[in-house]
């Protein structure tokens, strides 16, 4: 769907060359939510302004949907633009017009008749929830109204692409997930592929199906959302990750050592779910078909789009044999792990 190839942006200020994106290589598939993330300076927001050239790359290309975007002239730019749908961290909103207005402008650019832009603007108000605020100017409206009506405005001409710079950045956590629960039910009901940037891995974590980790122009890791999380390789990613999961192997240590200091009777395990979908009743399972006890002492289980991951430390007590059936349950019927931290025989 999307295919970059060797895209560079130098910046050249005070005599001094900035190579903000260096040698950029990368396939997106269509209908996907695929993420960027970087700390500040990665070269992110460069890179999201090459897709659709709001920035000129120094050298490679962009082929969007068969149409390579950095050979169009600017007329024909303008028009592959109505394709690619973008939304800002600050919402980029016309102040002094209204939110139906905002909605209806890239259609009067487009040159829709305005009996259909009319039609479209209720449309997509209804979409993105803003029912009933359509005379409202942007100033009157909550960050998350914004970026509605932004994420509205994206729409409006049905581009095959939504591009997300930091789309979620401004707002509070609870109207971040609001948004993001936006973003992926219009990935589902219209199939649109969606390209965001961000810093924050919790973005990652709850919409990408795939994740790029970028630094210092660079793409230095790239995969399956759930496998970044699980098996991050570099530095960066593994920093990333902990903003999610917490890492610190020396604090889980303690933990553990608390744990088997303090809880001395049966088994200890810990379970690792990888991507789970299924297995959601896993512990309730066990307690209806084994007749063992079931402490639950430890846990950190996080949602992605492809089920959850995380561990969970329980304390099988009760007849030795019954805990072996429990365990070997888990070991069969289940894709959860299963390691024995400490067992009291
Ligand atoms: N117009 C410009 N002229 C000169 N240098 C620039 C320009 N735009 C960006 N840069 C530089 O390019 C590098 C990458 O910036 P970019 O904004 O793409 O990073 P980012 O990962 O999006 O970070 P942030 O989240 O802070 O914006 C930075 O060193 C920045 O100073």
């Amino acid at each position: 769907m999307i295919s970059i190839k060797g895209l560079r942006k130098v910046f050249t200020s005070e005599n001094k060359e900035l190579t903000a994106v260096d040698d950029l290589t990368l396939d997106i598939k269509e209908g996907e939510i695929f993420g960027v993330i970087g700390y500040s300076g990665a070269g992110k927001s460069t890179f999201i302004r090459l897709l659709n050239r709001l920035e000129e790359p120094s050298s490679g290309n962009v082929v969007i949907d068969k149409q390579e975007i950095t050979a169009l002239k600017a007329n024909e730019l303008r028009t592959a633009r109505q394709d690619i749908g973008m939304i800002f961290q600050h919402f980029n909103l016309l102040w002094s017009r209204t939110v139906e207005d905002n909605i209806a402008f890239p259609l009067e650019i487009a040159g829709v008749p305005k009996a259909e832009r009319v039609n479209r603007v209720q449309e997509l108000i209804r979409l993105v929830g803003l029912s009933g605020r359509e005379k409202a100017y942007p100033s009157q409206l909550s960050g998350g109204q914004k970026q509605r009506v932004g994420i509205a405005r994206a729409l409006a001409n049905n581009p095959k692409v939504l591009l997300c710079d930091e789309a979620t950045s401004a707002l509070d956590p609870e109207t971040t997930n609001a948004i993001l629960d936006l973003l992926v039910d219009i990935n589902q009901n219209l199939g649109l592929t969606i390209i965001l940037i961000t810093h924050e891995m919790h973005v990652i974590r709850k919409i990408c199906h795939r994740v790029a980790v970028m630094e210092q122009g660079k793409i230095v890791e790239q995969g399956d959302v759930l496998e970044v999380f699980t098996h991050p390789k570099e530095k960066v990613t593994k920093k990333f990750v902990a903003q999610v999961m917490g890492s610190d192997e020396h604090d889980q240590s303690e933990e553990l050592y608390y744990l088997i200091e303090n809880f001395k009777k049966g088994k200890l395990i810990r379970l690792h779910f990888l991507g789970e979908t299924t297995n959601q009743t896993l512990i309730s399972q066990l307690a209806k078909n084994f007749p063992v006890d079931i402490n639950i002492l430890q846990g950190k289980i996080t949602q992605t789009q492809a089920g959850g991951y995380g561990t969970l430390v329980i304390q099988f007590s009760g007849d030795s044999s019954e805990i072996e059936k429990a365990i070997q349950f888990i070991q069969k019927e289940t894709s959860v792990e299963v390691e024995v931290i400490k067992d009291a025989k």
